[in-house]
């Protein structure tokens, strides 16, 4: 096993491309989606299941790891990857969206971030040199910069500010990250909508030098036409032979729109936690398993699904187990939502080799009727 990390970009159409990432603990085809494992488990799955719906790369979420269990408890357990169970490349965010999000009490500094946790109210720090210890201790094989995230909308002055210091964090983040083979640390391009101010952050990122780069900043309630109008320009802005991660999203639709746009990776909570709330995505469009025209009905969720729920169980199973709250319900619903993912990225990955992306694209929106099917 080299002990390297590398991205080959083997195939584009358009904008659109496709490659594969290698690393020690193994290779990611791209572009990929990135199941999320917020608490050291992508919820209601097995590792194993998770590895069957064609997953490469699952994403750890710092904030939560460090408050429970802390990463320092799972390095001396032997890192993440033992922690719970899965041997292939793992993404660390670096904490900075979240903290932002679910903290309490918080004190924003050019040093970082104070913080009280969510869970028992105790004082935290995240700076980029913690959250590089706090990755470094993970074991992550992604590692994510240490920056600040605006909520939108904001004025163009506050974005700039927000920014700027996102990039003198991505300098500390670089120099605390140290030498360490095999791994990487992406750098996250800011900037809101604005062009200029997006330029700026990938100029600033490429000056420092990173493996990968993400845009960040983005579905945070911009919409997404707004998205994708950033996305006509954020990617082209990025190193050509680096993978790019758009942070965040999103919908099959909003999936298919950002690798359309020049996007290599995504994660989203999406799947999963719809998966839960008897939100069932299929090619067909959105299936609500709650709704009582399901009770009765025999047919599979999808029968060209490969996942166990559309090969083993009906509707009417699937709007029972979800109306009675069993736990096979988020189960077989995450477990199909997953598959359904892995397959539109699987699909995107050959035709965009084969040359035919924007076949693909249209035979996608064709399939989709409006709403609940
Ligand atoms: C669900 N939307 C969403 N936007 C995100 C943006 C970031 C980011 O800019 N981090 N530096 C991270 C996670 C995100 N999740």
């Amino acid at each position: 096993m080299k002990n390297t990390f590398s991205f080959e970009l083997q195939k584009t159409d358009g904008a659109a491309r496709t490659g594969v990432i290698r690393t020690p603990r193994g290779e990611v085809r791209t572009p990929a989606f990135m199941p999320v494992g917020t608490a050291a488990t992508v919820k209601a799955m097995m590792p194993e299941s998770v590895a069957e719906t064609g997953a490469d790369i699952l994403l750890g979420n710092t904030y939560h790891l460090m408050l429970r269990p802390t990463a320092e408890r799972i390095d001396r357990l032997g890192g993440l990857h033992r922690f719970m169970n899965w041997d292939r490349p793992i993404l660390t965010d670096s904490g900075g969206f979240q903290v932002m999000s679910l903290s309490g009490l918080r004190k924003l500094t050019e040093d970082g971030v104070t913080f009280k946790s969510h869970i028992d109210g105790s004082k935290h720090v995240l700076s980029p040199e913690t959250s590089m210890e706090i990755q470094r201790l993970l074991g992550s094989d992604i590692v994510m910069c240490f920056d600040e995230c605006p909520a939108l909308p904001a004025d163009k002055s506050r974005i700039a500010d927000s920014m700027r210091l996102s990039m003198r964090w991505a300098d500390r983040s670089r120099a605390a990250f140290g030498d360490r083979p095999g791994h990487a640390l992406f750098g996250i391009q800011q900037g809101g909508l604005e062009e200029d101010l997006r330029a700026e952050s990938a100029e600033a990122l490429q000056q420092i030098g990173f493996e990968g780069y993400a845009v960040g900043g983005l579905a945070v309630g911009e919409g997404q036409e707004a998205m994708f109008g950033c996305l006509d320009f954020a990617p082209g802005q990025l190193p050509v032979d680096k993978p790019r991660y758009l942070m965040g999203v999103g919908k099959p639709d909003d999936i298919v729109g950002a690798v359309k746009r020049g996007i290599d990776m995504m994660d989203c909570v999406l799947p999963s936690r719809s998966g839960r709330t008897g939100q069932v995505f299929t090619r067909h469009g959105v299936v609500n398993i709650k709704n009582a025209r399901h009770a009765d009905d025999p047919r599979p969720l999808d029968d060209t699904c490969r996942c166990p729920a559309c090969r083993n169980y009906s509707r009417a199973y699937l709007h029972h187990v979800f109306r009675s709250q069993e736990m096979i319900s988020g189960m077989l619903l995450t477990w199909h939502n997953l598959t359904y993912f892995q397959d539109i990225m699987q699909g995107m990955r050959a035709a965009i080799a084969a040359g035919t992306f924007d076949a693909w694209e249209a035979d996608f929106h064709a399939g989709r009727a409006a709403g609940d099917i």
